[in-house]
């Protein structure tokens, strides 16, 4: 088995045309699948049938997915949403039918997806965890180039803040603690998770002077989760578990809602930083950012984040079976 990644166009309109070429420079394996049309105009491309076939040295070996119309950088145009959406479904099965070992997922525009195709899910996340038969998955963001690590896990992912409460249910926190403590074995080689679970009041409640979620609700089930012999700490404070100091006491955080867990990474380790879809049956990975409409085109874009995905992804398969 040849050990290819697949890295998806994402939306042509964003930085992800300019971010493939670029990402060359990571080393790892992988295989472009999307639009040349839509990529930098002086692009070494070389379009291949299959993920195995050979590429000449210094091409991006390319998997053409003709895509409606061309690209304009910074403004999405509705008639390619259905191509990027097909894109991704076409990674999913390429790597079912063993022709591809991961996917890596450039960034999709959520309101231009929904704006062109009336796409039913908020994320890759979502769409990915349907394609893999409605499975329980979690999102995680890992830093990789800061020590101690920090990587953390939102509980509740792209819903409306006002949603928090309510979707915060014990089998939902549940859930993301179980997948992020196998997710931490099978792909990170940590042979006894420490988990952070982070309260969802200020100062974790502060024994119910500041909101009750956390001794109704967080630390039943974190007493019930260590009777099995997880390894848990919490409901702690948001604000102090992200310092250097606090990170070195657990390898993921599980946090409640999607900015108390990525403003902290993002802050941190915002080139470095890659999102990992866990629990799926197949590997995802991410750079952290989005479609960054602000610069598509002007050559300004940053590959770590893209780069940092792709070896992930590239080190997640070589473990795996
Ligand atoms: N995995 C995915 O598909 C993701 C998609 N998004 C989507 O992206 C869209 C835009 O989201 P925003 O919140 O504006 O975040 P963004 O990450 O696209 O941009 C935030 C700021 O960071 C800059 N930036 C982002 N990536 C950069 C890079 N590689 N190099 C240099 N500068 C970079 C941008 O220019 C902008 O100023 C939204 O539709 C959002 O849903 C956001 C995050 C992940
Ligand atoms: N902010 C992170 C994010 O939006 C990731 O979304 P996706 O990976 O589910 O597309």
């Amino acid at each position: 088995m040849t050990r290819r990644i697949l890295l998806t166009c994402g939306e042509p309109a964003g930085i992800g045309p300019e971010l493939a070429p670029l990402a060359m420079a990571s080393g790892v394996d992988f295989v472009w699948i999307g639009d040349p049309r839509h990529l930098p105009a002086d692009t070494p491309y070389h379009l291949i049938a299959d993920p195995g076939d050979p590429v000449p040295p210094g091409h991006l070996p390319v998997l053409r997915h003709e895509f409606a119309a061309p690209n304009r950088p910074g403004q999405p145009d509705p008639a390619n949403a259905q191509g990027v959406i097909q894109v991704i479904a076409r990674a999913v099965d390429l790597i079912r039918q063993g022709q591809a070992d991961a996917m890596t997922t450039l960034p999709i525009n959520k309101q231009a997806l929904k704006q062109g195709a009336d796409f039913a899910f908020p994320g890759h996340t979502e769409y990915l965890a349907h394609l893999a038969g409605d499975v329980p998955v979690a999102m995680m963001l890992a830093s990789t180039s800061v020590t101690p690590p920090c990587r953390v896990v939102p509980a509740t992912i792209h819903i409306p803040l006002a949603d928090v409460p309510a979707a915060l249910t014990d089998e939902r926190l549940e859930s993301a603690i179980r997948i992020t403590h196998d997710a931490l074995i099978r792909d990170f080689g940590i042979a006894s998770p420490r988990l952070a679970i982070a309260g969802l009041n200020p100062h974790a409640g502060e024994h119910g002077v500041m909101g009750h979620e956390e001794t109704d609700r967080i630390a039943p089930l974190l007493t019930r989760l260590r009777a099995e012999g997880l390894d848990l700490t919490g409901p702690l404070p948001a604000d102090t578990m992200f310092h250097a100091p606090a990170r070195k006491n657990y390898d993921a955080a599980i946090c409640a809602y999607h900015d108390q867990a990525l403003i902290p990474i993002k802050t941190l380790d915002f080139a470095g930083g890659v999102n990992v879809t866990l629990g799926l049956p197949f590997i995802r990975t991410s750079p952290d950012h989005g479609t960054a409409f602000d610069i598509a085109g002007r050559g300004l874009a940053d590959p770590a984040s893209t780069i940092a995905a792709l070896r992930m992804a590239r080190d997640m398969a070589a473990t795996r079976p």
